[in-house]
């Protein structure tokens, strides 16, 4: 079968990520990516030997700045099968049009809302419903740990109700821009945040409220998770449920913060100290009044990346099977080996 040309549209934080990951994987080629300023991240695209592509109206000024353009983002997209929109957040939706004209395969990224791709996607929960459609979201970094625990305890045991509590990371760590710097912030203070409603838009059966704030950090976000069950089980039964699904990942012992969680992934030499799966303290996987308590750790820069990777092998219906898919992703970019 020939490989799948992928475009990557947006080169930041997550466009680069998804673009290795890409080019690891052996049913995939990557024509190349797109860049507005030609800035390192040109320079290091240009060193990986991938195209750079840009908007027509930048294409002096990129090769202004030394770098070597493909071609407008046009062409790229003209050129593709399928097309990560990595873009910032609204940036996304408005190139769909780009993306209709073209007849191209389009996934968008959980900065834009559902209704951009009109279904929303988790390699765990409805890999599936994924198969042959021509567009998709990957919903957020937030969202996709989420959705990866509850589908995995739902199958098993049922859930019948979850509440998270959020405690986001407020900006990447090359993001000069963002804060606060000295504050946390009700993010939002009205219940829910996106994230019980986002879970939703991939698993609509389950009944989840989550509440989020911001703190001034750039390494991590941490859930606190509560759930209620519809079957019966032990903290033991959980514990093994989530050790075979190689995207959790069990923090080691001494591990209390995501500062040592960042550190473990740099020992682990991890591209871009990487941690593509949930962080869980396996400690706190406990029952309280017959309820499920939880702690995890999320790389926000991360864990969306194995996913894009299998909503272009489900679009493009490389794979219709949802575990071999993973399997592949997986034995491609290093995840669950440690
Ligand atoms: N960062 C995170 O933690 C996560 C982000 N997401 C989502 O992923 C998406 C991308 O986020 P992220 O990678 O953080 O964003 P970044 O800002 O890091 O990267 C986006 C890149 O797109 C480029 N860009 C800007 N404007 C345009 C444009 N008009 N057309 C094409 N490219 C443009 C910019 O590079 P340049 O202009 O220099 O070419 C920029 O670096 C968002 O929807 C976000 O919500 C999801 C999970 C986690
Ligand atoms: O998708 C994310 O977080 P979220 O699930 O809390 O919205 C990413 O961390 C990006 O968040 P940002 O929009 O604050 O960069």
């Amino acid at each position: 079968m020939d490989k799948v040309k992928v475009g990557i549209n947006g080169y930041g934080t997550i466009g680069k990520r998804v673009a290795d990951a890409v080019h690891q994987q052996e049913d995939m080629e990557l024509i190349g990516i797109s860049k507005t300023k030609p800035n390192y991240e040109a320079v290091m695209a240009q060193r990986m030997g991938y195209n750079v592509y840009t908007p027509s109206d930048k294409t002096s000024k990129m090769k202004d700045g030394g770098i070597k353009v493909a071609g407008t983002v046009e062409d790229m997209v003209n050129e593709a099968d399928v097309i990560v929109d990595a873009t910032p957040k609204g940036v996304g939706e408005k190139n769909k049009e780009l993306y209709e004209k073209a007849g191209v395969k389009a996934i968008w990224q959980g900065g834009e809302d559902h209704e951009v791709a009109g279904f929303s996607f988790n390699a765990d929960s409805n890999y599936n419903e994924a198969i042959g459609r021509d567009y998709t979201r990957v919903v957020s970094c937030n969202t996709t740990a989420l959705c990866r625990l509850i589908s995995n305890i739902d199958r098993e045991y049922g859930v019948k109700k979850c509440r998270v509590t959020l405690i986001r990371r407020a900006a990447d760590p090359s993001d000069i821009k963002k804060g606060p710097i000295n504050s946390i912030v009700a993010d939002p203070v009205k219940l829910p945040s996106h994230h019980g409603p986002d879970v939703q838009s991939v698993i609509p059966s389950i009944d989840i409220s989550t509440m989020a704030v911001k703190v001034p950090n750039t390494m991590m976000h941490i859930h606190t998770v509560n759930m209620e069950l519809k079957n019966d089980c032990s903290a033991d039964d959980i514990k093994n449920l989530l050790a075979k699904n190689p995207r959790m990942h069990y923090l080691e012992p001494g591990i209390t913060s995501t500062s040592e969680t960042m550190e473990l992934a740099r020992d682990l030499g991890r591209p871009r100290n990487d941690m593509w799966e949930n962080c869980i303290w396996e400690d706190s996987i406990d029952f309280y009044e017959g309820e499920l308590y939880l702690l995890q750790a999320v790389h926000q820069e991360a864990d969306v990346v194995p996913e894009n990777i299998d909503a272009i092998r489900a679009m493009c219906e490389l794979e219709k099977d949802a575990d071999k898919s993973k399997s592949k992703t997986n034995k491609a970019m290093g995840i669950g080996t440690k």
